[in-house]
């Protein structure tokens, strides 16, 4: 038994020391919009990698720690999206301290409602923060301005056609996410993302694809209808193999 205790001491050390390290780090991750600008001038998808433990559907996988999901899925994402809310999806601030290292874009992946969480964002050091249309309403613009005078790239999410299309209408140079989840009922619709995006390709800046790729196919038919980059947590967390091909995806 003495053994078990020392081994896990050995790793839980091992680790902590790494974590350490990371909580030290004062680095800023480079700006998201030009890391997808340079991936499409290069002929491809861009994909944004997230770190998702857990979601309001249950847990999706505790069991990878985020230096081996970085280290396996970084070669071949062009950024990452890294949730920090701590109830619903076990996220943790210390998980973008520690995406500082590879030297990528970062999304602060939360509901932000404030500026606080905003200044959170910028002191982490990541690129960019998600702002949700649906979730913010009037308050929505005060807060990506504010965020833009942070030094921040706000993505703005939406679900519906109408929302896509005020957003662009307001500022059509901030990276737009169509959520494929309609975030009231968690439903899942291709679809309806596919449609939204044909209002939108031309006129927005980025669009980034959110929610529900499962793989290649629905890769190619988002990159196929406009889509800039896609945005894959569950089937990267549970195949990080996927990173790859993922990555081969082409844009016209
Ligand atoms: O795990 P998926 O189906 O690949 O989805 C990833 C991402 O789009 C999803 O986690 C997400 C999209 N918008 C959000 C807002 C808050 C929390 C999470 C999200």
């Amino acid at each position: 038994m003495a053994s078990k205790a020392v081994d896990f001491l050995d790793v839980i050390n091992g680790l902590t020391r790494k974590r350490v390290e990371a909580m030290r780090a004062s680095a800023r991750a480079p700006g998201m919009i030009k890391a997808i600008e340079q991936r499409n001038s290069e002929g491809y998808l861009a994909l944004i990698a997230e770190y998702k433990r857990a979601s309001p559907s249950g847990v999706i996988r505790l069991d990878i720690d985020p230096w081996t999901y970085f280290n396996a899925v970084g070669q071949y994402a062009t950024g990452f999206s890294i949730l920090t809310e701590p109830i619903y999806f076990l996220g943790s601030p210390i998980f973008i301290k520690i995406a500082l290292s590879y030297g990528k874009p970062i999304l602060y992946k939360d509901f932000v409602i404030s500026r606080e969480q905003v200044m959170d964002a910028r002191e982490l050091g990541a690129s960019s923060v998600l702002l949700i249309k649906r979730l913010l309403g009037d308050s929505l613009w005060e807060l990506a301005d504010y965020a833009i005078k942070q030094g921040l790239e706000p993505l703005i999410e939406v679900d519906n056609e109408k929302d896509a299309l005020d957003v662009i209408n307001t500022n059509p140079n901030v990276m737009l996410g169509i959520n494929s989840r309609d975030l009231n009922d968690l439903s899942i619709s291709l679809g309806r993302a596919l449609s939204i995006i044909r209002v939108v390709r031309g006129r927005a800046n980025i669009i980034i694809a959110e929610s529900g790729i499962k793989g290649v196919e629905d890769a190619l038919k988002l990159a196929n209808e406009g889509a800039n980059a896609v945005l894959v947590g569950t089937a990267l967390m549970r195949n990080m193999n996927l990173s790859r091909e993922l990555s081969e995806v082409r844009v016209h």
